[in-house]
């Protein structure tokens, strides 16, 4: 089955969407300054204690120095990091090695050069997305081969093309955010719609 992520969450509201919609994941963007859905990691701590316990909380991190996964992994805060900058292959294996929690590497695809790449990642979980993050844009999905290993598809996914990307696809997960905003905010129904597409198709 498919798994989805619902990523850029700010506030109690968009908790109790995603506690009612059940995603398999959710994100929060932390300590980000460029974007507006940043948190600090107070926020994500009151967020996540709100959290039901079905949906996996991930923290979003770009190029974040490593002790603020890591503690946030330790303390339990977030259970999975996803590493949305330039990361390297010694920060994700440090964080692996004092966490033993599972990491995902995002990667920006403008080639199928940029693939390779990431299938060469250590990361647990490898991440194609279109740019920087939050872009709400596509990548051309043609660059994508068959995949063994599992991956999320992020970039630009919404109602229209959530079905065409899960079946011509064939990601481990969907991870979708600008889509699921109405004004800049989270929207319930558009979060609830977004899952129960993923859990019919899958
Ligand atoms: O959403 C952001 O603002 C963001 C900022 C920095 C890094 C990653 C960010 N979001 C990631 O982007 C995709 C969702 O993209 P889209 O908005 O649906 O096009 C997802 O992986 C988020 O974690």
């Amino acid at each position: 089955m498919t798994k989805i992520k619902i990523c850029g969450l700010r506030t109690r509201e968009d908790i109790l969407a995603v506690n009612q919609a059940k995603p398999d994941y959710c994100g929060f963007i932390i300590e980000v300054p460029k974007s507006r859905r940043s948190v600090n990691r107070e926020q994500v701590k009151e967020l996540t204690a709100g959290l039901c316990r079905e949906v996996i909380p991930v923290g979003v991190f770009v190029n974040a120095p490593a002790n603020l996964p890591v503690q946030l992994l330790k303390e339990g805060v977030i259970a999975v990091a996803q590493l949305h900058g330039q990361e390297d292959e010694a920060y994700i294996a440090g964080i692996r090695e004092r966490t033993e929690k599972p990491v995902i590497k995002a990667f920006s695809v403008r080639s199928a050069a940029d693939i390779e790449r990431a299938l060469a990642s250590s990361a647990d979980y490898i991440l194609l997305d279109q740019g920087d993050g939050g872009t709400g844009k596509c990548f051309d999905w043609s660059f994508i081969p068959e995949i063994e290993r599992p991956f999320f598809l992020a970039g630009g996914l919404g109602k229209d093309n959530l079905e065409q990307a899960v079946r011509s696809v064939h990601p481990w997960a969907v991870d979708l955010s600008s889509s699921l905003e109405i004004n800049g905010k989270k929207d319930g129904d558009r979060i609830q719609e977004a899952v129960s597409i993923v859990r019919r198709i899958s």
